[in-house]
């Protein structure tokens, strides 16, 4: 798997706030980035900055590789049963093998199910479920165990581990404790501004 993610320098700045600056590493094929810090240090907003979705105030981001999303929104259609709001985007992602995210996320209940209705670890789980069919080298998660009972908690270190284990890159963001694969971490204390 093609896949390389870098940070220069980087600082961010949210409204008039300063978060942090001095930012930089360096991913390769495989690695496990852990992202560390008290709530509104600026995790999420490093996540975003590396995704394209924000501008940094200084630095740059260099990537190679597609990358995939998960946070707190859900990009589903919330009035379509499950099984077609993941079918939307499963044409456009050219994604073959849709059955295997519903089976190790264990989905395959829920495919008839409107998206609204889903409970919040059902939604983490379809959020997953969609990255997984992405397919792509790097991705970027925030607070992904965020709902998900002890079972599926363990499928998605399970997944993160097989991802980076097939030279993907894994950002994470999580309060709650998260086995990963030989992580580097950063503590955004450290940057703090
Ligand atoms: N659009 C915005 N405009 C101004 N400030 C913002 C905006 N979005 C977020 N912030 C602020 O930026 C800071 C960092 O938020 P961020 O969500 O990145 O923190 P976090 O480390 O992910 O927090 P948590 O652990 O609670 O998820 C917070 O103080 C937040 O209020």
């Amino acid at each position: 798997m093609q896949a390389r993610l870098a940070a220069m320098d980087l600082a961010c700045r949210r409204g008039e706030r300063l978060l942090f600056r001095g930012l930089s590493f360096s991913c390769e094929p495989g690695a496990a980035l852990q992202l560390a810090g008290a709530n509104g240090i600026g995790k999420s907003s490093l996540i975003r900055i590396l995704a394209g979705l924000l501008r940094p105030f200084a630095g740059q981001v260099e990537s190679e590789g597609a990358m995939g999303l998960v946070d707190e929104r859900l990009a589903l259609d919330a009035n379509l049963p499950l099984g077609q709001a993941l079918a939307f985007w499963e044409s456009l992602d050219g994604c073959r093998d849709a059955g295997r995210a519903f089976e190790v996320l264990q989905l395959d209940p829920l495919l008839d199910v409107p998206v609204r209705y889903l409970s919040t670890g059902q939604k983490k789980r379809a959020a997953l479920a969609r990255l997984l069919n992405r397919n792509c080298p790097i991705w970027l998660l925030d607070e992904p165990l965020n709902g998900l009972d002890t079972q599926a908690m363990k499928s998605v270190e399970a997944l993160v581990a097989l991802h980076c284990g097939r030279g993907g890159i894994a950002v994470v963001a999580s309060h709650q404790p998260m086995a990963l694969p030989d992580p580097q971490k950063i503590d955004l204390a450290r940057f703090s501004a």
